[in-house]
């Protein structure tokens, strides 16, 4: 399956070129070939006396007939039984394994289709506006601006319909007002004077209020994101929503990365640096990478109770790296509250599933936008709770 993820399309298209030249030298060969039938066809002509019934009443011209029947046809047989065809449709038998099929066509189909629903791009409208590509382009060259852009001030965000899921992903709905805006902060943090920081401190960002969700900025740097890629890329599988479950409602491709590689582990000690919390048990960082239209439905990070039993506690944090920018669309949005994070490369967010008193806080309901354009790449961290207990302080209080 191709279309879950924009980075084994890209395979498509070295696999489509090497078909093309595959193709190309399979011609040249058939041509080469068919010159050697005609060679035999001239040797055939020219060497071989035409053949009359007197000639084969003759015991011992009758011999040299048969021979000359056997020979003949033999050689023929045998060039034409070389003929390149065999082994080009050999390849394209082994090849057509590799290529995409109905399935990846209606899964394309399926995310143009959310695409289109999620940011009010309608083919029609283009058709019916000029009859051009042009215009199409133009279009999404509009929308481009419209929804990587701020808030739109015309759009008031206290409308019901505003309010969903899709209008956050349009950037329509950033419900913090400014006097909330201005509450929120910038700083620099060596994690309460951890070592590794003391020198680089992180650059820490207030994103929402309350609850809390925090940007680490330049979190990572472009080295490191390569590296976890190419670690991640042969092991993409399509991504689940429950152990096996498969399902429409998260569209992408992912993979669990081993803590023994030096990369993976380096990433996972700066997350428990700037955070503060007890890596023990959390899981391995997850690689996830969107196709066109790849999404996550509005979800929560929760396990159920069975999974919480066995995991070391539930996913009481999650801690969100971007490895790309997008270009239009891929948002991360929480639609009860109302916020719309900005996929920024390099950059991490971190919010909290559980209220201080392990309760599940259902304001941690998130979503990550349809991918209209560009190649969206992240890497998740989810810390659970067992090992927090001195980290971050509880509460008795369900609303804490
Ligand atoms: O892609 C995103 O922005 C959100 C992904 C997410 O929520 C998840 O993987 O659990
Ligand atoms: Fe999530």
């Amino acid at each position: 399956e191709y279309y879950s993820s924009t980075e084994q399309m890209i395979d498509l298209i070295a696999l489509d070129k090497e078909l093309q030249i595959k193709f190309e030298l399979y011609i040249y060969k058939e041509l080469e070939h068919v010159q050697a039938l005609f060679r035999v066809l001239r040797h055939v002509k020219n060497t071989i006396p035409a053949i009359s019934e007197t000639f084969i009443s003759n015991p011992l011209t009758a011999y040299k007939f048969i021979e000359m029947l056997i020979n003949k046809w033999n050689l023929i047989e045998e060039h034409i039984s070389q003929s390149p065809s065999l082994e080009f449709i050999e390849y394209l038998d082994m090849a057509h394994e590799m290529l995409p099929d109905e399935e990846d066509l209606f899964g394309v189909a399926l995310g143009l289709f959310r695409v289109q629903e999620i940011y009010n791009l309608y083919p029609e409208d283009v058709i019916r506006n000029q009859h051009n590509e042009a215009a199409w382009f133009q279009q999404l060259e509009y929308r481009i601006h419209q929804i990587t852009h701020e808030a739109d001030p015309k759009v008031d965000p206290r409308e019901p319909s505003n309010q969903s899921y899709q209008a956050m992903c349009r950037w329509e709905a950033n419900r913090l007002s400014p006097q909330r805006q201005k509450m929120l902060f910038c700083r620099y943090s060596n994690g309460g004077g951890n070592p590794h920081l003391i020198y680089s401190p992180m650059k820490e960002e207030d994103e929402w209020d309350n609850p809390r969700i925090i940007r680490y900025h330049n979190f990572i740097t472009d080295k490191e994101i390569d590296h976890l890629k190419k670690v991640a890329k042969s092991k993409l599988q399509r991504s689940e929503t429950s152990p096996n479950i498969i399902s429409n409602i998260r569209v992408s491709k992912s993979a669990f990365l081993s803590e023994e590689d030096q990369g993976v582990y380096d990433v996972t000690r700066r997350i428990e640096d700037v955070t503060g919390l007890d890596m023990e048990t959390a899981e391995p960082l997850q690689v996830a990478n969107y196709g066109i239209g790849g999404h996550y439905s509005p979800h929560l990070d929760l396990l159920s109770k069975e999974e919480e039993e066995i995991r070391h506690g539930n996913r009481m944090a999650t801690f969100q790296i971007y490895m790309s920018d997008v270009e239009l669309g891929g948002a991360t949005v929480f639609p009860t509250i109302g916020a719309t994070l900005k996929i920024q490369k390099g950059s991490a967010v971190l919010w909290y599933n559980l209220l201080y008193s392990g309760e599940h806080d259902v304001r941690s309901l998130h979503a990550g936008c349809p991918v209209y354009l560009g190649n969206k790449w992240i890497a998740t961290k989810w810390i659970h709770g067992y090992g927090q207990e001195f980290r971050r302080r509880c509460s008795l209080s369900e609303l804490d």
